[in-house]
């Protein structure tokens, strides 16, 4: 049989084999694709297709990104530097984002899909904001046309994410053109507990879920969480209850801690971290420690709270980083989260199960969704970040990312050091 490596591979082509690829856990495999799912391990029978030679290779689980803000993108230079808290980013972000038009943020959010796709980030939940200025639902209507456009390549979910000051009627038209979640930022009002209560009232007519920007601050007496564990608790559990940030949960007691995760756990509300962005806009005040701002991720993985992870700014008002890799989120929930790499891989793909989409772990039966990968670990892969990656969607490669240093340079410095 006549056998491809996975660098010849073009996007288009469909997969119909995997032989001798490293799995997340280490065992070499051979899978066999079908009609778009994984249909065995011994990559056996099976219809058109490529078989590829993929030793030296793994294969990891799609990423997804659980908290993006898509309308924001690329705007840093632009919009002038805030110096840098959160309250400095929103009012940075306010005035400019007035005079952003239709077709920029179109543009920006879309150079945004089309990086997070390459690198192998295929599920996607956005908030996006109401851009002040006449027809403030503009980004909106921009990123519901964008969810159609990268259909099958990337799942993007629209999170409409209000201020306290934003009337309800506006809230409604939003929701009339199709967003999928509601979001708000209830900690930055004046009584947070009576905004919270707007959005999940307004979220319960439309029959939507909510992804909540809950106490992002490092003020312990911030736990917004607790109204939205209180008000959501008889909710169905497929109907979404994400808080995002959840940044004063670094700040609590181990007893008050332990009190909140488990009202949340008992209320099927999930947690979304961004160390990114948190790292960056939290603790600009203290004067000797620069707190990281990061929720206590293994407590709340052992409390069985549902936890996911975002990549939230890219090079805006409130990260001038970001690329919408979400393998620098792995690399910083390892490092500042103080997970495994596999643990940190495991939260960063967790994401489709909070977006109901369908299990891609390369086991059989699952969609033969994936990221194959040079490398011969998981922590190896963070830890380069990964500079090959092919990406799959149903058998078929959607994306190709080659290694930019030429290997031809790298073989003629080896050989002149051997010379000298
Ligand atoms: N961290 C953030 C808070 C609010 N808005 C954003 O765009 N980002």
């Amino acid at each position: 049989m006549l056998l491809r490596r996975p660098d010849e591979l073009v996007p288009g082509e469909t997969v119909r084999s995997l032989r001798a690829v490293t799995d997340l856990d280490g065992t070499v495999v051979s899978v066999g694709f079908a009609d778009g799912r994984i249909v065995n391990r011994d990559a056996e029978g099976l219809a058109a297709g490529v078989d590829v030679d993929a030793s030296d290779w793994m294969l990891l689980p799609p990423m997804a990104d659980l908290h993006a803000h898509v309308d924001k993108a690329y705007t840093w230079s632009a919009a002038g530097s805030p110096e840098g808290s959160l309250e400095d980013a929103v009012s940075c972000w306010q005035s400019f984002g007035e005079l952003l038009t239709y077709e920029q943020i179109k543009i920006n959010a879309r150079r945004q899909l089309t990086a997070a796709m390459r690198a192998g980030v295929t599920a996607i939940r956005t908030h996006v904001n109401y851009h002040e200025g006449p027809d403030p639902l503009r980004g909106i209507r921009a990123v519901i046309e964008l969810r159609e456009e990268f259909r099958g390549f990337v799942d993007l979910q629209v999170v409409a994410m209000h201020g306290y000051n934003r009337e309800s009627d506006v809230i409604r038209e939003a929701i009339g053109l199709g967003v999928d979640l509601l979001g708000d930022a209830p900690h930055l009002s004046p009584d947070p507990q009576a905004e919270i209560e707007r959005t999940v009232q307004l979220a319960e007519e439309a029959g939507l879920g909510v992804d909540i920007h809950t106490d992002e601050t490092l003020n312990p007496n911030s736990l917004g969480i607790r109204d939205l564990a209180r008000l959501t608790s008889r909710w169905p559990a497929s109907m979404t209850r994400s808080a995002g940030h959840c940044v004063s949960l670094a700040m609590q007691t181990p007893e008050t801690l332990a009190v909140v995760l488990s009202e949340a756990a008992a209320a099927g509300v999930s947690i979304i971290t961004n160390p990114l962005t948190n790292l960056y806009l939290q603790g600009w005040e203290h004067p000797t420690a620069t707190p990281r701002a990061l929720p206590p991720l293994r407590s709340i993985l052992e409390a069985g709270v549902g936890l996911a992870a975002g990549g939230d700014n890219v090079q805006d008002p409130f990260n001038p980083l970001g690329n919408g890799d979400m393998i620098d989120v792995v690399a910083a929930l390892v490092l500042a989260g103080h997970l495994t790499p596999r643990a940190a891989w495991e939260v960063v793909t967790a994401g489709r199960g909070l977006m109901n989409l369908p299990r891609a772990t390369g086991a059989v039966g699952d969609v033969a969704d994936m990221i194959l990968v040079r490398a011969t670990s998981v922590a190896e892969a963070v830890a380069e970040r990964a500079p090959e990656r092919i990406v799959i969607r149903g058998g078929r490669v959607i994306a190709r990312r080659r290694l930019a240093i030429d290997a031809v340079d790298v073989s003629i410095i080896e050989a002149k050091e051997i010379r000298a």
